[in-house]
């Protein structure tokens, strides 16, 4: 069986960078550039005040303090200055205002008293050239390279942009993630589960990882154990970037689904990997849509609601960063050590809900980590109370408190 891996090469191998598209500033948050942005004018596009004060020439300023200037005129922000500043005179001027022509120096309003037209300035220190102004062109240059391909937009990023002018950025555009629950056993959160039947979970959890992965979840309908419903929902899946599948992938007789993505031209690229909870898993590529963009990414995740977490973390989280125009990489993991002795029994590899706690003097300072006595892949519960899952190669093992381990973190919405 194949190893995660080996698995995860396979997935990324098969995922690309969906084709650049121009979108508003606001919808663009956490896309990664596709082009260079440039610098369209100096900033600051004048020399700018950077206080409340007086814009003065310092060299007016180099006797004894209290100094008394001419006030020629007030120049708030946004104005532009009208007189040039001679000895012995100088303008008020608030904080983001151009200085004026001669001038070289704010003086703080705070170290002034105004006195009729004039004001006696008396500055603590010695106002050396400079104070108080910043440069036309400080922050950055008409045509300076600002952010280049590959970058992913934050808040902040994106305020640079608009500070450019640079509204409609080109864009790895967020992947459209379609999510197919299958079961004739399911019905949605809000109804009251009839015998046999059990709410769907995995829609919710899907949905939100979805969103934590800068993707946009559809939710398709309950897909029920029927071959013509179910061939409905996967072929209208198969229209948008990914389509996440959760059950009906493993060997029961109603595990229709590989069968019918198989029909309706999926090319299956693995099924079943050496993981638990996970197993089942299995993955393929849809057929090239019409408007010449790359199939679909399938994905039939298991149907016990851990296994698609775990399935989501390893699998489709990498796939859509690359989709994305991000560097495709296997999920970040981070080391903790064992809290407590710890057994691991079984012939694969396993992902073990597990809390992570703060640096622990006793065990070299690093985070510490506790795996949950969980009741195995269904038992979301667990999974709800954990940071995330620590990790332990196939094999039965005790493990010594101490012992490092890798720890996959769940991602967290701030
Ligand atoms: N003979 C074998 N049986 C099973 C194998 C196997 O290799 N051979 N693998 C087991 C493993 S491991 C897993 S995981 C499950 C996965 O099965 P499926 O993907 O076919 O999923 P289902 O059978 O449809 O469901 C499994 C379980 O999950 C519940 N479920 C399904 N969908 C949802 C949902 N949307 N929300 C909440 N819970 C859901 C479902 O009711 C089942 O209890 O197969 C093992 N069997
Ligand atoms: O691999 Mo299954 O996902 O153990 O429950």
């Amino acid at each position: 069986m194949l190893t995660v891996s080996d698995a995860l090469r396979l997935v990324l191998d098969h995922a690309s960078p969906l084709p650049p598209r121009r979108v508003p500033l606001a919808e663009a948050i956490g896309c990664a550039l596709a082009e260079t942005v440039l610098a369209d004018r100096d900033l600051p596009p004048f020399d700018k005040a950077l206080l409340d004060g007086f814009a003065v020439r310092t060299a007016d300023l180099s006797g004894p303090v209290p100094v008394a200037l001419e006030v020629i005129e007030e120049i708030t922000a946004g104005r532009v200055p009208t007189r040039a500043i001679g000895p012995g005179q100088c303008s008020a001027i608030m904080t983001g205002a151009p200085m004026p022509d001669g001038a070289d120096a704010v003086v703080m309003v705070e170290h002034s008293r105004r006195d009729g037209p004039r004001v006696l300035l008396c500055p603590p220190r010695p106002v050396l050239p400079d104070a108080g102004r910043l440069p036309r062109g400080r922050e950055m240059r008409q045509g300076d390279p600002l952010l280049g391909p590959g970058t992913r937009l934050d808040a902040v990023k994106l305020g640079l942009l608009a500070s450019v002018g640079w509204t409609n950025p080109l864009v790895s555009p967020r992947p459209v993630v379609t999510i197919a629950s299958t079961g004739d056993e399911l019905v949605p959160p809000d109804q009251v589960p009839g015998p046999g039947q059990i709410r769907n979970s995995n829609a919710t959890v899907l949905e939100g990882l979805v969103r934590c992965c800068s993707g946009v979840p559809e939710v398709a309908p309950i897909a029920p154990d029927r071959p013509d419903p179910l061939r409905e929902v996967l072929s209208r899946g198969l229209a948008n970037d990914v389509l996440l599948i959760t059950g009906g992938v493993s060997a029961g007789t109603l595990d229709l689904v590989p069968g019918t993505l198989a029909e309706l031209g999926m090319t299956p690229v693995f099924h079943k990997i050496r993981l638990k909870p996970g197993k089942p898993l299995l993955f393929g590529v849809g057929p090239a849509r019409p408007d010449g963009r790359p199939g679909t990414l399938v994905f039939g995740l298991p149907g016990n609601p851990v296994s698609g977490v775990v399935g989501f973390l390893l699998f489709v989280c990498p796939a859509l960063k690359v989709l994305r125009g991000l560097p495709g990489a296997p999920p970040e993991t981070i080391t903790a050590r064992l809290a407590q002795p710890f057994s691991h029994r079984g012939d694969r590899p396993s992902y073990v809900p597990a809390l992570l706690r703060d640096p622990s003097p006793d065990l070299d300072g690093g985070p510490v980590v506790s795996p949950i006595n969980w009741a195995g892949s269904a038992d979301l519960r667990s999974v709800a109370l954990a940071d995330g899952f620590a990790s332990f190669p196939a094999g039965d093992f005790d493990y010594e408190a101490g012992t490092p381990v890798p720890f996959l973190l769940l991602p967290r919405s701030q």
